[in-house]
């Protein structure tokens, strides 16, 4: 194989009023808000118009269309995955170098001429600021293009020794049929990851998108036309799950699910692929990154504000939407009045609103289900602990909840174990002396294992946390927030609750989308069926 331009991590633009950078994103934020995007069914070259219309909508102004995307029935659903068959064969013989050049492309696409307009896509679909924008759906996005053709590469280096007189080798096969990518609504980034590392690895894709999420991935999959990504071998299926999953899930040809999403969702999946089990050519592959109740836990001799900062950076970004959110805080009492001054302090001054405004820090939640279900724990907190600062929430305009801090004297209170995936944070205040007891709690109390985080300047309190909490998250953090982690650098996933701790963005997560075949010859075949060692030779 000829070499490859060495991966490296996309820049981010940081905005500054009076940046070009910032006036391009506001141009496009303009256009884009003026227009409503018509989103088909994308079935190979033919797109079908169903006329069962998904309306998508700013969440946080929550009445004005931004697209209409077509839903995929049955028959749809059936079109998609026969077009992405049809092509899987011409796919799968396409050199590596050729399916490579193609996110390569698409990465410095999204870097240059497309990046305002896919970031603004997204700022508008799901609610982001500019820079939490920034860093998804074009820094991770692109992240995810490079490192994965640098993974690929490097998985097929790995090859089997070949002794005198034999060559041995390992082709890296795609999977016999299709995989079914169903993706959420948080990250661009992810949404865009998910069909694309196995296309990259020779596979045919059928995407299915969250909703609320189809005016980016709309724009991503003409980003991908463009990038010359060809015809059929990623196909869409606007929906919200159960018709296009039941499809696809029933087809012989199901060669894998890669899914990001809540726990119950993929349990649904999982749980579909078993009942059809007997119908499949092969076994499918099931790979899912899923839900959080990510944790900050800091020792007496953390540094307070690092800690506080961390809660407010890694609590309330993007409106504590990210599968890695600070969720459930545990601090000593000795460090107590300090954080929870600095948290409440900093709440105060961060502004909510249209993220087309630079100067706001929290846009809307997603839609009406989120806005019902946070109000529904911030109602749990008013009756239950007490709300230390925000509380409140609107939809008049947008689905607006305010970040809400929350202290709790039961340490294995809902508020601590169930995942809530909107701006609460809830805090327990433990007696100094009890470190070991707490990092018990932290492991005990929720069924998730993603993210967490441990604050301390003492080393062997470290090093305890260390063990204690091996198996609490996948992605485990030392004196940082819980966010936040960069393709290359931080492969990410969680296991227990939160997934198959398929690792994205790494060679864990590529390998799940090949089916090695292991070649042997052997340059000068025997010719005579008995063993030198028989001597009674005719
Ligand atoms: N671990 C990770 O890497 C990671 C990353 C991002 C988000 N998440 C998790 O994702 C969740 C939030 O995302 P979401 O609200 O989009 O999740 P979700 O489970 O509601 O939806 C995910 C996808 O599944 C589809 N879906 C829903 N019901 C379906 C059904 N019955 N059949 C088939 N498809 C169905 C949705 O339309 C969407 O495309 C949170 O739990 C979050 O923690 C995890
Ligand atoms: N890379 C992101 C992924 C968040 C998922 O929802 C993070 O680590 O925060």
């Amino acid at each position: 194989m000829s070499s490859l331009p060495a991966p490296y991590n996309e820049h981010v633009d940081t905005h500054e009023p009076g940046s070009p950078a910032r006036a391009r994103l506001a141009e496009a934020l303009a256009t884009l808000s003026k227009e409503v995007a018509e989103i088909p069914v994308v079935a190979g070259p033919a797109e079908l118009r169903t006329g069962s219309i998904l309306e998508v909508t700013m969440p946080h102004r929550r009445r004005h269309v931004i697209a209409r995307a077509h839903e995929a029935g049955a028959k749809e659903t059936q079109a998609a995955i026969d077009a992405a068959l049809a092509v899987a064969p011409a796919w799968a013989e396409t050199p590596f170098e050729e399916r490579a050049a193609i996110f390569l492309r698409a990465a410095d696409l999204l870097s240059g001429p497309w990046r305002a307009r896919i970031s603004a896509a997204c700022m508008l679909g799901q609610s982001k600021t500019a820079h939490q924008s920034e860093i998804d759906a074009v820094a991770e996005m692109a992240d995810f293009f490079r490192w994965n053709v640098h993974f690929y590469a490097e998985l097929q280096k790995h090859q089997p020794v070949s002794p005198k007189g034999m060559w041995n080798r390992l082709e890296m096969r795609p999977l016999e049929g299709f995989v079914f990518a169903v993706t959420p609504f948080n990250f661009l980034a992810i949404a865009a990851n998910l069909p694309c590392a196995p296309i990259l690895g020779g596979n045919v894709c059928v995407w299915k998108p969250a909703t609320s999420s189809l005016l980016g991935c709309w724009h991503v999959l003409e980003m991908l036309r463009e990038a010359g990504l060809p015809d059929g071998v990623l196909t869409l299926v606007p929906g919200h799950g159960p018709t296009q999953s039941e499809v696809a899930l029933a087809s012989p040809h199901l060669a894998a699910i890669h899914f990001t999403g809540s726990t119950g969702t993929f349990k649904h999946l999982w749980k579909g692929v078993a009942a059809n089990l007997d119908r499949y050519r092969t076994f499918p592959r099931l790979v899912g990154e899923t839900g959080g109740k990510d944790f900050i836990v800091a020792h007496p001799s953390a540094d307070p504000i690092a800690v506080a900062t961390a809660i407010s950076r890694g609590g309330y970004e993007y409106q504590g939407q990210k599968c890695s959110a600070a969720s459930r805080i545990y601090v000593p009492r000795s460090l107590w009045p300090t954080v929870r001054d600095r948290v409440v302090s900093d709440l105060a001054s961060m502004k909510m609103g249209d993220v087309a405004d630079f100067s706001n820090f929290v846009g809307a939640v997603i839609d009406d289900r989120a806005f019902a279900r946070i109000r529904g724990y911030q109602e749990l907190a008013r009756q239950s602990a007490t709300i230390l600062a925000g509380g409140g929430a609107s939809d008049a305009e947008g689905w607006f909840v305010q970040p809400t801090l929350v202290q709790v004297e039961d340490p294995k209170h809902r508020l601590m174990s169930e995942e809530i995936f909107g701006p609460v944070v809830t805090c327990f205040v433990y007696d100094d002396a009890k470190w070991s007891d707490t990092l018990e709690l932290v492991d005990g109390t929720s069924p998730y294992a993603l993210t967490g985080a441990v604050f301390a300047r003492d080393s062997i309190a470290l090093a305890e946390a260390d063990v204690a909490l091996r198996n609490a998250a996948g992605n485990f953090y030392v004196n940082d927030k819980p966010t936040g982690a960069v393709v290359g650098q931080q492969p990410f996933g969680g296991a227990r609750a939160s997934g198959t701790n398929d690792k994205a963005g790494s060679m864990f997560n590529l390998v799940r989308w090949i089916s090695p075949r292991t070649v042997k010859e052997t340059f000068v075949p025997p010719t005579d069926w008995r063993y030198p060692f028989l001597s009674d030779r005719p």
